[in-house]
């Protein structure tokens, strides 16, 4: 297994160059074999836990390892830090897949670099697996994320209000470039830097665009579609990321950082499970118009790029940032058409769709479950009466709208099927298997939690242990920043 790390040509103002702080006893908890099988990690190294552990905990570095932290800056919570950066990461390079295209290999929780802040550069297991969990599910529910390729502990203690064992994640990701890292040389007034980290975006991520007339409006554009495209994943299963700020805001569209994130049970706009997001600015309801603030930072800082006049830049950039509402309004309806079956959502239908949501909020009903038996409810009589009780009259409407659709029922209900999990990692359950892991110090009951989540939209053995609603629907439930 070869790396090289192209965001290291990008130069020094880039990055910190620096080595992961090695660890006491590194041991393989968690080892992704399909993802390392995709990243042609040959299997002689993939039977050897012992150098996984070293390699995937930054004790020894493989061949072309370039380890660097690299700079950022960002809004938390509304409010800009200059100067944010892998405080706790490592991003060693990057390794083509079996089809040729690169991914990143970052490890989290590799010691302190120059961007700690007085943090220990440190993660606890609990977080580590948290992020494996989620990012894997989220991968197989067809969400866009990072990915999880290993946990490995540390054998040292991380204190967290309490002593904790340690552990180092290793993220893969199409690309670490953040609205952060833009803002971070906008800031500076550094037009050089935007321009040379404008460059490697377009070339590593949208390389069609290089041609557009004017590459910054259409990158701009691109970005744009990415993050709605993701945010109606999101809004589809159930996701609250809990910490969109802008640099935890992936260019390459991706779910990244998955510290204070939760599932939507009961459905409810206003959910927020993070201790930390005291105001609900990334309640669930609010993701769509928080993606959208953070992409008007990102326009931001190409204002100097698109002309040397800031009006006329801002000319530029205005009709593009003005798309985002229509944009998204379409992408979100059609989405929810999918999961009532509806293959094209007309204008009449968006009462239809408004009024079963305003339902769900105020019956209390849960999200998942819900849409799970309206897909039984197109072909099974019992789901029918079942919804009936709490959805009345909307019942009959929506079948008699279905009744308008073309396809036979069963094509219906395969879009209904492709749209709508049977099963996702619901808060209780991913706290209880973290909790087992870590008082048993191994992880098979993450291991079969995740063979169930590996298949969100079928039943299979397994399936109905992780289905449950929380006993008190998740009142008391709260996720914490896993500093
Ligand atoms: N234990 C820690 N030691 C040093 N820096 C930390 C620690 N935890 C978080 N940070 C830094 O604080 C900032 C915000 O942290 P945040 O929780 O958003 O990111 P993260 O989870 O560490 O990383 P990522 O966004 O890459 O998933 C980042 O600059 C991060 O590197
Ligand atoms: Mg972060």
């Amino acid at each position: 297994m070869h790396l090289s790390n192209s965001y290291a040509s990008l130069g020094e103002q880039f990055y910190e160059t620096i080595k992961p702080t090695p660890v006491r006893d590194p041991r393989l908890f968690l080892w992704n074999s399909s993802l390392a099988d995709q990243l042609v990690i040959p299997k002689d190294l993939q039977n050897d836990p012992a150098a996984l552990a070293r390699i995937f905990s930054g004790n020894r570095l493989l061949p072309g390892s370039q380890p660097i932290a690299t700079a950022y800056a960002g809004h938390q919570f509304g409010n800009f830090v200059p100067q944010l950066g892998d405080g706790r990461a490592h991003l060693l390079g990057d390794v083509a897949d079996r089809n040729g295209k690169p991914w990143d290999i970052q490890l989290k929780g590799s010691g302190p670099t120059s961007f700690s802040r007085g943090g220990d550069g440190r993660c606890a297991l609990g977080p580590a697996l948290r992020e494996y969990i989620m990012s894997e599910a989220m991968h197989y529910l067809g969400v866009p994320t990072t990915r999880a390729l290993c946990v490995v502990t540390t054998g040292e203690t991380v204190f967290r209000e309490q002593p904790l064992p340690g552990a180092v994640i290793t993220r893969v990701a199409s690309g670490h470039v953040r609205i952060g890292t833009f803002q971070y040389f906008a800031a500076r007034g550094n037009k050089k830097a935007l321009e040379a980290l404008f460059d490697y975006t377009l070339k590593r991520h949208y390389p069609s665009l290089s041609t557009a007339d004017n590459p910054y409006t259409a990158l701009l554009q691109q970005c744009m579609d990415m993050q709605i495209r993701l945010i109606v994943h999101w809004m589809r299963v159930g996701f609250i990321h809990g910490v969109m700020n802008t640099d935890n805001t992936s260019l390459a569209g991706e779910t990244i950082d998955y510290g204070p994130c939760a599932m939507l049970g009961i459905y409810d706009p206003a959910t927020v499970y993070s201790s930390i997001d005291v105001a609900g600015r990334y309640a669930f309801g609010n993701q769509p118009a928080m993606a959208q603030w953070n992409l008007t930072r990102f326009a931001q800082c190409l204002l100097p790029l698109v002309h040397d006049d800031p009006k006329r830049a801002a000319d530029q950039i205005r009709p593009v940032l003005a798309t985002f509402a229509q944009r998204f309004e379409q992408a979100y309806m059609a989405m929810i058409g999918h999961k009532l079956g509806l293959h094209l959502v007309r204008p009449e239908d968006q009462d239809l769709i408004t009024s079963l949501l305003h339902l769900l909020e105020d019956k209390r009903l849960d999200y998942t479950i819900t849409f799970q038996l309206l897909t039984r409810a197109v072909t099974d009589r019992t789901a029918a009466a079942d919804l009936e009780k709490d959805l009345g009259p909307w019942m009959a409407r929506w079948k008699k709208r279905l009744a308008r659709e073309s396809p036979a029922p069963e094509k219906i209900q395969a879009l209904m099927q492709r749209n709508n999990p049977v099963v996702i990692p619901r808060n209780h359950h991913v706290e209880k298997v973290i909790k087992e892991c870590t008082q048993l110090g191994r992880a098979d009951p993450a291991q079969s939690f995740l063979q169930v989540l590996a298949s969100p939209y079928r039943e299979q053995q397994g399936t109905s242990r992780y289905q449950d609603p929380p006993a008190d629907n998740d009142r008391n439930y709260h996720t914490f920043c896993g500093t």
